[in-house]
């Protein structure tokens, strides 16, 4: 029983914890639910929030988009307004395409016909090619066949190289030869002109100018060697008064009658001039009477002077092969009442300026002071001299022509030589000298200056006579008068020894002029008879006057 009642007060507990845990669940229920319903009306609640917020969203977002949708929309219509306005230009746009098409469809053609005839060229190029190559081939057979003679070709290069050498050195020994052989022709020339004698006197007698009376002269032909002129004198009455014609017939070293041009007598002459450029003093005097064609024959254009200096500097080129190098200075001096002046210097200084002659025993050269010397080293300056030294006399006088009559001029060229192989040296002088007028002024028609100007003509011209004849007499160490005329005293060292000497006798062909052509022509022939130095002069003799 008390195990019934406990298992009925344990079934009672268990009925109690039953009921109590009913409740409680019921309880829980209860609450579970309340607490469902409220969390549905939050999230209900949450909903409507979300779904009002999502439709105030979706509601602006339609308003954006919608705005949105109206600019698209104008911005399209814009775009379509661009574009039917392009549409519109497109129209000329299209068809200037169309007509680039065609031209690029006919410049395509070209392309397409000079590619033809390029491939045509290219075909033949390539034929051409095929030839050359054949060309080649045989080009390269032929180089082979010469590098196979290259060997000889090389032989024969040094057999010429042999050969030059060998030339070279022959041109050497005969450039020696040469030098060697120019010695020996300045040798040889020198004797030839000592044979010819050292002394010379050509006669020349001028044209008539105008129609005066001639003379009855006997000239040389003019192709012949003329050597020999006679003044064929009319009748004359011996003192035993016999009518007798007298002949005066004279030989000199040549004799130019009056066609003979200056080219004819500077032919003659520049043998000495050779001489001058040797090493040897050479003088060429002019005598004769006033207007007797002196001047004519130094100094005018184609005269002795300016052909003297032509061949000096011809013949000084020529001799530069031979290594001869030449310097030449020129001065011109007048010796005018035994005074000198220069004719190159200072016009104003004429008459006035003393100049001295000095002499160099040693070097056998002669100086003068003050006076002007120019340096020729060009063939032209010659006329530049002859005009200046014409000046200086025109300015000295009234008429140049008188001033020249009553003076001596006397142009100097040194020349002065230089062998740079050998080391040899010459110098030498040429003196062109133009005399004073010859003819004889009785002193008793001249007074004053003239007097004193015929006086000083007169003993300069017996001067140069007596040093020429002195010269002629002389045996070594015999006086020889130079220093008695300024004009003998300056040409002292070129007046003897070894030196040369030609004197023309200018005569005139006048009727009126004889008497002086007579003692012209006795002056020349005593200068021509005269022998000077170691060789002997040509004999000239007057022959025998009848
Ligand atoms: N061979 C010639 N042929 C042509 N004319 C000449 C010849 N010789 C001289 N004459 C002329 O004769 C004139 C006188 O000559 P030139 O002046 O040379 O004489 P000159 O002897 O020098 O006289 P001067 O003593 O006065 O100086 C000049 O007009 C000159 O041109």
């Amino acid at each position: 029983m008390e195990l019934e009642r406990q298992s009925s007060a344990h079934k009672m507990k268990i009925r109690d914890v039953q009921q109590e845990h009913e409740r409680q669940v019921r309880q829980l229920q209860d609450e579970m639910r309340s607490r469902f319903e409220e969390l549905q009306k939050q999230q209900q609640e949450q909903i409507d929030s979300i779904t009002r917020e999502a439709n105030r969203q979706i509601d602006e977002e339609r308003a954006a988009r919608t705005k949105e949708v109206s600019e698209l929309k104008s911005e399209a219509e814009k775009e379509m307004a661009k574009l039917e306005a392009m549409m519109d230009g497109s129209g000329e746009e299209i068809r200037r395409l169309r007509g680039e098409v065609q031209n690029l469809q006919m410049d395509l053609n070209n392309e397409r016909m000079t590619s033809r005839s390029l491939m045509e060229k290219l075909q033949e190029a390539a034929s051409n090619s095929v030839k050359m190559e054949q060309n080649a081939q045989e080009l390269r057979t032929k180089i082979d066949m010469l590098q196979s003679d290259g060997s000889s070709v090389q032989q024969s290069y040094s057999t010429l190289e042999y050969r030059y050498n060998e030339a070279m050195k022959e041109i050497q020994t005969l450039n020696q030869k040469l030098r060697a052989e120019e010695t020996v022709r300045r040798k040889l020339h020198n004797q030839i002109q000592e044979m010819k004698g050292n002394i010379r006197v050509f006669c020349r007698v001028r044209p008539p100018l105008g129609p005066e009376e001639c003379a009855n002269i006997s000239l040389p032909d003019k192709d012949a060697e003329g050597t020999q002129i006679e003044i064929l004198g009319g009748e004359e009455r011996t003192p035993f008064g016999n009518v007798i014609s007298k002949n005066h017939p004279f030989a000199f070293d040549k004799v130019f009658g009056p066609a003979a041009q200056n080219a004819d007598i500077y032919e003659e002459i520049s043998q000495l001039v050779q001489s001058a450029l040797d090493g040897y003093n050479v003088c060429i005097f002019a005598y004769g009477q006033t207007g007797s064609g002196k001047t004519f024959t130094m100094s005018s254009d184609d005269g002795m002077i300016p052909r003297a200096v032509r061949q000096i500097y011809q013949t000084a080129r020529h001799l530069e092969e031979r290594d001869w190098k030449y310097s030449m200075e020129g001065s011109f001096l007048e010796v005018y009442n035994e005074n000198i002046n220069d004719l190159l210097g200072n016009p104003n200084d004429m008459d006035k300026d003393k100049h001295e002659i000095r002499h160099d025993p040693k070097s056998m050269t002669t100086t003068v002071t003050g006076v002007t010397t120019v340096n020729l080293d060009n063939p032209s300056k010659v006329e530049i001299i002859l005009n200046r030294a014409m000046k200086n006399r025109s300015v000295a006088a009234t008429k140049a022509n008188e001033r020249s009559s009553r003076s001596h001029s006397v142009f100097i060229l040194r020349l002065m030589g230089y062998n740079t192989a050998t080391g040899e040296r010459c110098e030498g002088t040429l003196n062109l000298v133009d005399l004073a007028g010859s003819e004889r002024l009785a002193h008793s028609q001249s007074t004053g200056d003239r007097l004193k100007e015929t006086q000083s003509i007169n003993k300069s011209l017996a001067c140069l006579g007596d040093v020429i004849a002195a010269l002629g007499n002389g045996k070594d160490g015999n006086h020889i008068p130079y220093r008695n005329s300024k004009l003998t005293y300056l040409l002292q060292y070129s007046l003897g020894g070894n030196s040369k000497t030609l004197m023309f006798v200018n005569i005139s062909p006048l009727q009126a002029h004889l008497a002086e052509t007579l003692t012209s022509l006795k002056f020349a022939t005593k200068v021509a008879n005269t022998y000077i130095g170691t060789a002997k002069s040509k004999k000239t003799k007057a022959i025998t006057e009848s």
